[in-house]
């Protein structure tokens, strides 16, 4: 149940509103005007980053007069109330006005129970995920201020706040093990890196990293004695590439597991004693694969019940290549740190230099743009950083591109693939497919036209490797049109990213790694 504040100036109006909000279980508080709800909201400690008295505000846009705007403003405060507009029909104009201000939605008036339900219901579910934002992003600021690294966690995309999210509780469940799924170079130690630093208990403990796809059975074995006996002791246990864990170890990492799971348990019943029992068992398991871990499961190489233990709190880090919204981001602020690093002046990315980073399909996904970005920086000579700069992922491009363009593909991308992977080589491997832009979808119906335009823009880009007039010249469009298209079609991620959702953190340079203890075991 929310608590929601009605706003108008006509009586019979609020109370009409406020029934059909009580209808839907709601509890309401009603105010005159802008002023008194104003007075009402931040007397109810309404304050940004706070958490609110009051959920949800249904203003009437005519009743708050001229403070509409200002009331749909409050709504997009970080940690405010989402702001519903209700207003007469044919304002229009005023809508509009009253969304590019921070309304979360409007209605129109006479409002009708099913409309505002719907209306109420989205508002509410965008608010806990900004809230959960929010809390990921505290947590996130208070390791920057407390711990040297990590330097900056950019998500803008959903999945990446997702990522984050699970990643803050499991911050706050310190026995629990996590399973961080994704490919080489999407950010799974920085985000075991993140929960280490983030859990109270742990953070000032060891974080041990033990690499299982490249260290040899035996180191592996010493490694694991060694982890649990001191080098680990009341930290972290990073298992990089676990899915290469040899069976008779995973019997050993499944006790570390276990004997986490009774001090979870214990920390969260009763006084803690069984927590402090035995102190050489107390080590948080953090596990990395980039295979499946149920496919491991499947064919017999991984323990069931060990993979199930892992699978209480899994993370999946997706791919660069399907959240281009995080590609800017990024690379701003790689940018930021190294030329702060380096000493260098360059403070920017010029646009066809960004529209090549965004083209891109980055298999090694955020380590290659960090690569890209140190030499690039290292290269830049004026204040941007341009094209010129970037000549390998130039030069990746017009590989890429090399490859024959065959037209329209009228089948479904292979289960698994995005679109962009038509372009990068994995689809077709898969599929034995060319190069080609998809028409239909996994369902079997039509992409929508936005979909297979910005295929075919980033197809061009590829093409003439990021020459942008040569791009508009081709594609029979002005470069302001590309540029308009780049950013509200092709990479959709970051024009639609949802309110509130910047978890960029400055950076705090490129110091040494979280925790003077880290420690890495056997390799
Ligand atoms: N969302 C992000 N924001 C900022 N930096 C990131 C982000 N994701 C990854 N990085 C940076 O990219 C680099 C690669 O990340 P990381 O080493 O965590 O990847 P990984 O998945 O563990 O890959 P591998 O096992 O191949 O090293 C690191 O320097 C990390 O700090």
């Amino acid at each position: 149940m929310a608590t929601i504040l009605i706003v108008d100036d006509e009586a019979i109006q609020r109370r009409r509103m406020a029934q059909v909000a009580e209808t839907l279980g709601h509890r309401t508080v009603e105010a005159e005007s802008a002023a008194a709800a104003r007075a009402l909201l931040t007397a109810g400690g309404q304050l940004p980053g706070r958490a609110p008295a009051i959920d949800l505000v249904v203003a009437d846009a005519a009743a708050t007069g001229r403070d509409g705007a200002s009331i749909a403003r409050f709504g997009a405060l970080p940690g405010a109330p989402p702001v519903i507009a209700a207003v007469a029909p044919g304002m229009a104009d005023v809508v509009a006005g009253l969304m590019r201000a921070g309304a979360a939605d409007f209605v129109v008036k006479p409002v009708s129970p099913e409309r505002l339900a719907v209306s109420v219901a989205n508002a509410l579910r965008m608010q806990a995920l900004r809230l959960d934002v929010l809390r990921t992003q505290n947590l996130v600021q208070t390791l920057g201020a407390r711990a040297p690294s990590p330097a900056g966690i950019v998500a803008d995309d959903p999945a990446m706040v997702r990522a984050l999210s699970v990643a803050g509780r499991a911050a706050r469940a310190p026995g629990l093990p996590v399973l961080i799924e994704g490919e080489a170079g999407s950010g799974r130690e920085m985000l075991a890196r993140l929960i280490h630093a983030g859990g109270e208990e742990r953070r000032t403990r060891p974080f041990a990293i033990l690499r299982c796809a490249i260290a040899t059975p035996a180191s592996l074995e010493h490694g694991l004695f060694a982890a649990r006996a001191c080098e680990a002791q009341g930290g972290t246990l990073y298992l990089d590439d676990v899915d290469a864990l040899p069976a008779a170890l995973q019997a050993q990492v499944m006790q570390i597991v276990n004997a986490g799971d009774d001090r979870e348990r214990a920390r969260r019943t009763a006084s803690g004693r069984a927590a402090r029992g035995d102190a050489r068992q107390d080590v948080r398991v953090i596990a990395a694969t980039r295979a499946s871990l149920l496919e491991a499961v499947r064919r017999g190489a991984f323990r069931e019940d060990l993979f199930y233990r892992f699978s209480v709190l899994p993370i999946t880090l997706p791919p660069l290549r399907t959240r281009r919204g995080d590609i800017g981001a990024l690379a701003h602020s790689f940018l930021a740190r190294f030329a702060a690093a380096e000493g260098k002046a360059v403070r920017d990315i010029a646009p066809d230099a960004l529209a090549l980073l965004r083209g891109y399909s980055w298999p090694g996904n955020v380590a290659e743009l960090e690569n890209a970005m140190f030499r690039a920086v290292a290269l830049a000579e004026g204040d941007w950083i341009t094209t010129a700069d970037l000549p390998q992922i130039a030069a990746r491009m017009a590989a890429d591109a090399a490859r024959p363009f065959t037209g329209f593909r009228l089948a479904p991308a292979p289960a698994g693939a995005c679109a962009d992977e038509a372009f990068d080589g994995k689809a077709e491997a898969r599929a034995g497919d060319p190069s080609a832009v998809t028409l239909v979808d996994g369902d079997g119906d039509v992409r929508p036209l936005e979909a297979i335009e910005a295929d075919i823009i980033r197809f061009a880009i590829r093409h003439y490797q990021g020459r942008m007039s040569e791009v508009s010249r081709r594609l029979g469009i002005g470069r302001s049109t590309l540029y308009r298209k780049l950013k509200n079609v092709c990479f959709d991620g970051e024009a639609n990213g949802s309110a509130g959702a910047d978890v960029v953190v400055p950076g705090d340079g490129p110091g040494p790694e979280v925790g003077q203890e880290d420690t890495e075991v056997a390799v």
